[in-house]
């Protein structure tokens, strides 16, 4: 049984359609990521399949069976606005929150400290809330959605407001969570985040799914149209080959757009007639691009 299963799911707000029929399944042990730009859908698909709101049409499954308080147990959610009281000791918060979803005040007890050592701020037990940087309340808001063992898990934006060290330390924790076999839903504007941490997406675009699949597969589907070239010397006459549309030069070499491989070719050619190549790569189309792209296409 999957942990989480949407299916063509619509949500209406009067005449305003948030969700278009928007099905994706998230495995145990995935982090899915989740897509689009401002005002696409993400947040009411999430608040879906939360039991927040419910669909107007469709179906949301959580292991095989329909929403129920069981189910809200089962899952955990990041929300993109925290929501922490400021005057609260961190401990008495968490505590309260993890024995709302179910698990005794000691076991939340010893829960918390884990995660606080894991995220090597043991000494905030006894701190209030406000007492903390932005940062590190999102890091016990991490904590508040996770504390309880959820098998499904929610998190929107969860690296927004982290330096790159917390960024780092967050990532590890996520990835250890999903090889320990969590289901995760992951919303962001961030591609780079997607690239790295999420098997399978959905892009949505103004209710729509745009695009959605395997990330590796979907990228094969796009052609490479950018070249990296690093070079010792100069290379001259770039810009003239055919099916080059643009040469940018930087410190080590060249970024070069191509209309298609066969630019490829010609480019190394010329570069080796002229100087040491040091790296020579045609370049997959990022996430960035191809959300670019579909988000535009889906606009004409
Ligand atoms: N409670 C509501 N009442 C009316 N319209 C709503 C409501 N909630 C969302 N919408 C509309 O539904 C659409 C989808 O909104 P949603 O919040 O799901 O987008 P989003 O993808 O989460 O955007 P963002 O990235 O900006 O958070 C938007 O046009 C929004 O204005």
């Amino acid at each position: 049984m999957k942990p989480l299963q949407v299916e063509h799911v619509v949500k209406q707000y009067g005449d305003k359609t948030a969700v278009n029929g928007v099905s994706l399944e998230v495995e145990a042990g995935e982090i899915y990521g989740l897509l689009g730009a401002n005002g696409a859908g993400k947040t009411t698909t999430m608040r879906m399949v939360l039991g927040l709101i419910y669909p107007d049409q469709g179906r949301i499954s959580y292991f095989g069976k329909p929403y129920s308080a069981d189910q809200l147990r089962m899952m955990g959610y990041l929300p993109e606005e925290r929501g922490l009281y400021p005057r609260v000791k961190v401990s008495d918060q968490i505590t309260y929150l993890a024995q709302l979803r179910g698990i005794s005040r000691r076991d939340a007890e010893r829960n918390l400290k884990r995660w606080l050592e894991r995220f090597e701020v043991p000494e905030y037990y006894d701190k209030k809330v406000e007492e903390l940087s932005k940062g590190n309340q999102q890091k016990i808001q991490f904590i508040a959605s996770v504390i309880h063992h959820p098998k499904i898990v929610i998190l929107d934006e969860a690296f927004s407001g982290l330096d790159p060290v917390n960024v780092e330390m967050l990532k590890g924790v996520v990835k250890e969570l999903r090889d320990e076999g969590m289901a995760m839903l992951f919303s962001t504007h961030r591609m780079e985040h997607v690239e790295e941490l999420c098997r399978n997406m959905t892009i949505l675009h103004r209710s729509d799914v745009v695009l959605q699949g395997n990330i590796k597969q979907i990228k094969k589907r796009y052609p490479r149209e950018r070249v990296v070239l690093r070079t010792a010397g100069e290379v001259a006459g770039l810009e003239g080959l055919r099916g080059v549309t643009q040469v940018e030069r930087h410190e080590q070499g060249y970024d070069i757009r191509i209309t298609g491989e066969e630019a490829a070719s010609e480019i190394i050619k010329l570069a080796v007639s002229q100087t040491e190549v040091q790296r020579f790569e045609v370049m997959e189309p990022t996430l960035n691009e191809i959300f670019i792209r579909s988000v535009g296409e889906s606009h004409e």
